[in-house]
This record gives structure tokens, sequence and C-alpha cells, in this order.
């Protein structure tokens, strides 16, 4: 079972290599270690087992967190519409990639954090507000799906740290809280 003491931290090389694709279909190995990173990101949500745990909340997780340099990312974000179940996300990508995206940009509003980094880094991150990504399941099937809003900024995230991204990367040092025009800031 993945925790906290499993997760690199930000100095770790790892972090910042360029991770390498598996195969499709994704052998055993890597079936099982997506299992097991979807795990922990739903009992990183669930407030016992957080708990004991000592679990931080988290709702995506890259391969190379666990010092694994794969392209495998796993997601998990609840729908907050239970009218609309498939507003949220619940996944693992094996080897993920953006196909195309809006001109359209976005942020948080909050900023964000990381799994990976044991500090604050205030700042807004700007993604691309839309994306259509490609990848392939356990089962080695491939899907291409369009993302929106807090999702797309999710996988966005996951995608840089298979690519050696971490999200301050974004941050405009000289004004981390400079808003262009037109970029959408996500509540
Ligand atoms: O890489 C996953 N991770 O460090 C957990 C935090 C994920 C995350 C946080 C804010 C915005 C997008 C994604
Ligand atoms: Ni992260």
């Amino acid at each position: 079972m993945i925790t906290m003491d499993d997760i690199i931290r930000e100095g770790h090389p790892t972090l910042r290599a360029v991770a390498k694709e598996v195969p499709i279909p994704p052998t055993a190995e890597d079936v099982e270690l997506g299992k097991e990173m979807l795990q922990f990101l739903k009992n990183s949500q669930d407030p016992e087992k957080a708990e004991e745990l000592q679990l931080r909340g988290g709702v995506g997780l890259a391969a190379p967190q666990l010092d694994v340099s794969k392209r495998i990312i796993a997601v998990h974000v609840p729908s907050v519409d239970p009218e609309k179940p498939e507003s949220g996300i619940s996944t693992v990508m094996y080897n993920p990639k953006v196909l195309s995206h809006s001109v359209q940009e976005a942020c948080l509003g909050e900023g964000e954090g990381c799994l990976s980094v044991d500090r604050e880094v205030p700042g807004y991150v700007v993604r691309a507000a839309r994306i259509t990504v490609s990848y392939f399941d356990a089962e080695g099937e491939k899907h291409k799906i369009r993302l929106k809003n807090y999702n797309a900024i999710v996988v966005q995230h996951e995608i840089d740290h298979i690519n050696g991204i971490m999200f301050y990367d974004h941050i405009d040092e000289k004004n981390p809280l400079q808003l262009k025009d037109g970029v959408l800031v996500i509540e």
C-alpha cells in the first residue's frame, strides 16, 4: 500500500527526469502499480484512512513521485455534482499525451500544491483551460478524451510530472499573483 513515505520530495533527481514510455499492453507490474496509485488517492480523500495513514489529500499522482520513472499517472477527482457523475474523473493513464489544447488559459484561484513539495508556493499556475488527451488503460485500450477546467488542470499537473516539470515552474516569480487578461480563474 502506498503511503507518504513512498513519495519522493523536491530535490530528488527523478522528479526532474523525463519518464519513459511503458510497453502496451501494460505489464502486470505496471497494472498493479497503477491500481495502488489510484487506491492511494482514494485513501487520501477518505477522512478516516487519511488520518489513520497520515496521508496528505491528493487528486492526482504520477509514477515519478514514487521514484518510478515511467509515464503512468493516476487521477481521482470526485464529481462535485451528483447529477453529473461524468464531471469527475477516476482513472489510471498509461503513456498519456496532450494531443491538443485550447488557446483559452485557466488557473486555480488558490494556486497549486504538490505531494512532492513540503512547502506553500503561492502564485497562479496558468495552464490550458481545455485539453484533448490520449492514453492507454490497464487493458491496453486506447482512449481519447476531452477535459476542461479542474479535471484539465489536474491532468496537466500530472503529465508535467512525467516530463520533469514542477507546478512552480509555471509561476511568474516576479509577479506570482499577476494574471494576464482572459485567464479563467477556477475557484
Ligand atoms: O502530482 C500530484 N500531486 O502532487 C498532488 C496534487 C495534485 C494537484 C494539486 C493542485 C492542482 C492540480 C493537481
Ligand atoms: Ni504533484
